[in-house]
């Protein structure tokens, strides 16, 4: 039984002040058990969050690290810094870092190697560009991207990270993959699993969608069965959405 995630993403959005306005905003309001709730916020809000969610059940995300853990690297995150600071979590590979910073899918697999050495766990994303879609050539550029990323990661370490599916063309769009096209992937990431590694390991780890999920939409696509959550954005950003979104199923 693969307990759902529901992650928020916020991007380069709000800084420490407006984190914790959030904070107080989903104070005591969280389930104690059935989803897990997790925030990933920028580096500057990371310790305000930690703080926060500490003794509650929010788990906390950094949105990006460095792989190596201390050194002349200017302007970088150490993952062992952020292990330190007590984050459970570390958002890798998004569309945004592999678009903008070009971030390669070999600096992605050292990222995730860094993270788990660091006691953290990688959500890994991946997801292809509309133009891919309609080449019909998503499929083969996902679990690509899917097979670089998990390199030298053990069954162990890979069941208790996530990979998340994020097609570009649905990122902030409004645009969402329907269900049926979320879950299609969804599925041929689990299969893509098992074939690196086996049935139990494709079984067991947590596969999010992402794109344009909202309260509106994410009951349909939690529905689906391979889809066990959501990395969402923009509704993630305020507390009611968010408590909606991680209230999906009541
Ligand atoms: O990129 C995303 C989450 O990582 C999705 O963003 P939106 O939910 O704003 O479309």
């Amino acid at each position: 039984m693969r307990t759902p995630i529901i992650a928020g993403n916020w991007k380069m959005n709000k800084n420490p002040k407006e984190t914790q306005e959030f904070l107080d905003g989903i104070k005591g309001k969280l389930p104690e058990s059935g989803v897990e709730a997790i925030i990933g916020a920028p580096a500057i809000d990371l310790t305000t969050l930690v703080a926060g969610a500490e003794g509650t059940p929010l788990k906390t995300a950094a949105e990006n690290s460095y792989f190596e853990d201390a050194g002349a690297f200017t302007g970088e995150t150490s993952p062992k810094a952020l292990d330190e600071m007590g984050l459970d979590y570390v958002i890798i590979g998004h569309s945004e870092r592999r678009q903008y910073f070009k971030e390669t899918d070999e600096d992605i697999n050292k990222k995730a190697h860094a993270i788990l050495k660091n006691n953290m766990f990688p959500i890994i994303c991946c997801g292809e560009t509309l133009e891919q879609r309609e080449a019909g050539k998503a499929e083969d550029w996902v679990t690509g991207q899917i097979e670089n990323a998990v390199k030298g990661i053990s069954a162990d370490d890979l069941v208790k990270s996530v990979i998340a599916y994020e097609p570009i063309w649905a990122i902030g769009t409004g645009k969402t993959a329907t269900a049926d096209q979320a879950q299609e992937m969804v599925h041929v990431i689990r299969e893509k699993i098992a074939s690196l590694y086996d049935a139990d390991t494709a079984d067991k780890v947590r596969i999010l969608y992402g794109g344009s999920v909202k309260p509106a939409n994410v009951k349909e696509l939690m529905a689906k069965e391979d889809i066990d959550g959501g990395l969402v954005g923009g509704a993630s950003m305020d507390p009611e959405s968010f408590l909606a979104l991680v209230n999906y199923n009541k």
